[in-house]
């Protein structure tokens, strides 16, 4: 997906959300974890609640790989229900040496036709090349996580040649020169948002893909406060608090009003 047709999509629905189906089998209302297809029963049904309201999905490939064949089955299935209109990203955090790079970058690009997929930049430009590779798709790679362990590497100081910085911001600084702000995010977690301020200094124009409200705590207003760019520049992530809002027949409808929230707070913060 073209950066100008994800700017359009996200002004038109004054939304920036991204709904993560992490479709957790156990996870599901009771009557349809014992489906055959209940994940994409499950899928299905909350693409149509949330479509509105929402400018992409991320498919967390963890919790469908875990299930092997059946997994990959239901999440071939999704991605062909998803809208073209919504940026279908592939949340696998790959990257290898270069020639195993360019299979995943098939599997994720060609097999399975997502837009976008997150990658760890660990292993350097061989790593990341074979995903920039792809034209009208987009490398997200791990800048500063969400997690806790983000501060057992990626907040660590380190020494340049030019400045003392923590290891993410070099992340940021080095990758951001092998692609353009057309073909490549970063991952910023919500609970770093005190962190955002200097994330724009270095990127000021990339797009940011934003984990970590809900569930895990992170803020859309302070996200949005130091986030958003001229054109928008975030797609922010909640999977849980949306998918899992209801646990009954009702989940799609209990689906469909958090993410109307998300949606509406969010218009609160595009001018
Ligand atoms: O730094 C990161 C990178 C990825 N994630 C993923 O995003 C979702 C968050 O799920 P919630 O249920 O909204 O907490 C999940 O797939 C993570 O693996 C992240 O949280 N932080």
């Amino acid at each position: 997906m073209h950066r100008n047709i994800l700017i359009e999509q996200i002004r038109q629905k004054k939304s920036y959300l991204c709904v993560g189906l992490d479709s957790e089998l156990n996870k599901l209302p009771a009557h349809l974890q014992h489906q055959k297809d209940g994940i994409i029963q499950f899928n299905k049904a909350i693409i149509d609640a949330t479509k509105d309201f929402c400018v992409s999905y991320k498919i967390n490939t963890a919790f469908y790989e875990a299930l092997g064949t059946k997994g990959w089955e239901a999440m071939e299935a999704t991605v062909d229900y998803i809208p073209d209109t919504h940026l279908k990203i592939a949340d696998a955090k790959r990257g290898d040496i270069g020639n195993t790079s360019s299979q995943y970058a098939k599997a994720f690009f060609e097999t399975i036709p997502f837009d976008a997929i997150t990658v760890a930049p660990y292993m350097g430009e061989d790593s990341i090349r074979p995903f920039l590779a792809y034209e009208n798709k987009w490398t997200i790679v791990l800048g500063l996580t969400s997690n806790k362990g983000a501060a057992d590497f990626e907040l660590q100081r380190i020494r340049t040649a030019e400045a003392e910085q923590y290891l993410y911001q070099n992340v940021l600084q080095t990758v951001s020169k092998w692609g353009t702000p057309q073909n490549l995010m970063f991952v910023t977690g919500a609970t770093q948002a005190s962190e955002l301020a200097n994330i724009r200094k270095i990127i000021p124009e990339h797009f940011l893909l934003v984990p970590g409200v809900g569930f895990q705590g992170g803020s859309l207003e302070e996200v949005s406060k130091y986030g958003l760019n001229d054109d928008i520049g975030l797609l922010v992530n909640a999977s849980r608090a949306i998918i899992f809002a209801g646990a009954d027949e009702n989940f799609a409808a209990e689906a469909q009003a958090i993410a109307k929230q998300y949606q509406q707070e969010m218009a609160l913060y595009i001018s």
